[in-house]
């Protein structure tokens, strides 16, 4: 019997011939790695050139500071250094001894210089609070320096409800409103979780406070650098200004005995040189800061600054907590009460070194866009969502982050904490096997990553089982 007629199987190949053209065209890079989803836009507007003029970075120092987006800039970290073999400098559980300053000696396999050979680590990105000196022990000072930073309203609004429990301050308060009404009813500096109360970003990067924001039950924060360093002029220099024996932090702190209020409004962020040595000293360091409420515009800058492909940041959201900010709420307030409106003025009044922080870094951001050109950064971050969209439809249970109860399979289950839930992912069923290894490693939380990571580096050893019969007989 004969299936195929000359006329049919002329037909199927014209068919076959039309899709695979098709799927060429469409596909693009992504193509490769989801080979059960069709996509149309290519990433750039301008085709990639056969050889690429830059080389992709891939020695990294991500700051993942709190409530601020960090978790979903984590994900495409981890799912990078997971697809490209990269050795992750890890902590022993999640953190690096947080709120401690980083430590050298906490990450899992570290020996220090002269301690033995180790391959070196390419990227270093999981909590701690910054601490160059210590992070220039771990990783190359050439390598690739970036952070995160979020609206201080947002941030507040998200660490309260997160941190109820963990901060004295917050515990004490029934509400955030009412605590920002009267922070320093419920507020003691030093008091058990209460950096996550107030500078949450600024305690996170590792800088020194003022004086009269400092714990009166001896400094939790740094010692001041009896030698502080001078910033050459021109920033950008952290190849010449990071030995690690010269520099322990950025700049003194205010001078002592500098007579300054406790009022939040003392430090007017424009001419507090305080403030404004710190933010030069951050200039130096770091090589890109994100801000989460232009988090795709970050991640094309990134993709950009790391010669990656966009397709290598593209990723879904990740730590939301139900009814929280999820994608924080935008610096002109658009559509909030006045209320609302009175209670972000608050919350950056109180929070003003992460202000001062944030607008800094803003501003910074737009410049770094100007420069890349706007049009260009439109169609990349239209790319950008359109191929995030494809990609939540195509993997996840209802194309969206889902609450918790939805979520039975303990792989992709966030880690629930707080007074809110943590909204996390379902797969699809029917999916390829090689989609669910695709989607699997988008939706996988952090926790569960990091520890897939850590299995993967340092693989348990396999026991021999002794063969008593073959030992030689004493
Ligand atoms: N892409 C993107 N853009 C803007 N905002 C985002 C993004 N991804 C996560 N988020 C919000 O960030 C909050 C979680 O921050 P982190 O992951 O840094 O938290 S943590 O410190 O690691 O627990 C959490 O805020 P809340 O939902 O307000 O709590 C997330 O919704």
């Amino acid at each position: 019997m004969r299936l195929w007629g000359p006329r049919s199987l002329g037909v199927a190949l014209g068919v076959f011939m039309t899709i695979g053209f098709a799927l060429q065209l469409w596909g693009g890079p992504f193509q490769r790695r989801l080979p059960g989803l069709q996509l149309r836009q290519s990433w750039a507007s301008t085709p990639r050139p056969a050889v690429p003029s830059c080389l992709p970075r891939q020695r990294l120092v991500f700051l993942k500071t709190h409530k601020s987006g960090s978790s979903s800039v984590l994900s495409l970290l981890h799912r990078y250094g997971d697809r490209h073999g990269l050795r992750f400098a890890l902590p022993a559980r999640y953190q690096f001894g947080y709120p401690k300053l980083f430590q050298a000696s906490r990450v899992k396999g570290y020996r220090p210089q002269g301690g033995g050979t180790q391959p070196p680590f390419h990227i270093l990105c999981h909590h701690m609070r910054f601490n160059l000196k210590e992070v220039l022990q771990v990783m190359p000072s050439d390598s690739f320096f970036f952070s995160i930073v979020r609206d201080p309203a947002a941030l507040a609004r998200s660490a309260f409800s997160y941190y109820k429990s963990t901060s004295s301050a917050f515990r004490k308060s029934p509400s955030l409103a009412a605590f920002l009404d009267n922070p320093r009813a419920f507020y003691q500096p030093g008091a058990r979780g209460d950096h996550y109360a107030r500078n949450l970003l600024w305690f996170d990067f590792g800088l020194p406070f003022p004086p009269e924001m400092r714990t009166k039950r001896g400094n939790p924060h740094p010692p001041r650098d009896p030698n502080p360093p001078q910033l050459p002029s021109g920033v950008g220099a952290r190849a010449l200004t990071l030995d690690p024996n010269a520099l322990f932090h950025p700049i003194p702190t205010v001078a002592d005995g500098h007579s300054q209020t406790s009022s939040s409004a003392s430090l007017d962020l424009g001419s507090s040189s305080f403030i404004q040595w710190n933010l030069a000293w951050l200039d130096s360091v770091f090589d890109l800061v994100l801000v989460a409420e232009y988090f795709d515009e970050s991640l094309v800058l990134l993709a950009d600054a790391l010669c990656w492909g966009l397709d290598d940041v593209v990723g879904f959201m990740h730590n939301a907590q139900a009814g929280g900010g999820q994608g924080g709420s935008a610096v002109g307030d658009g559509g909030l009460t006045a209320e609302d409106r009175q209670l972000s003025a608050r919350a950056r009044a109180w929070n003003n070194l992460d202000w001062a922080l944030y607008v800094h870094f803003n501003r910074s951001l737009w410049a770094r866009i100007k420069q890349y050109g706007q049009s260009r950064l439109d169609s990349a971050v239209a790319a950008l969502r359109a191929r995030r969209e494809a990609l939540a439809k195509h993997c996840l249970v209802g194309g969206e982050a889902l609450d918790p109860k939805y979520i039975t399979d303990r792989r992709f289950r966030p880690f629930q904490f707080g007074s809110g839930k943590v909204l996390g992912y379902v797969l699809r069923s029917g999916l390829s096997l090689q989609d669910q290894e695709e989607c699997g490693r988008l939706a996988t939380p952090e926790l569960q990553y990091k520890d897939k990571l850590d299995a993967k580096q340092f693989p348990p050893a396999v026991s021999v089982p002794l063969k008593t019969s073959r030992l030689p007989s004493p």
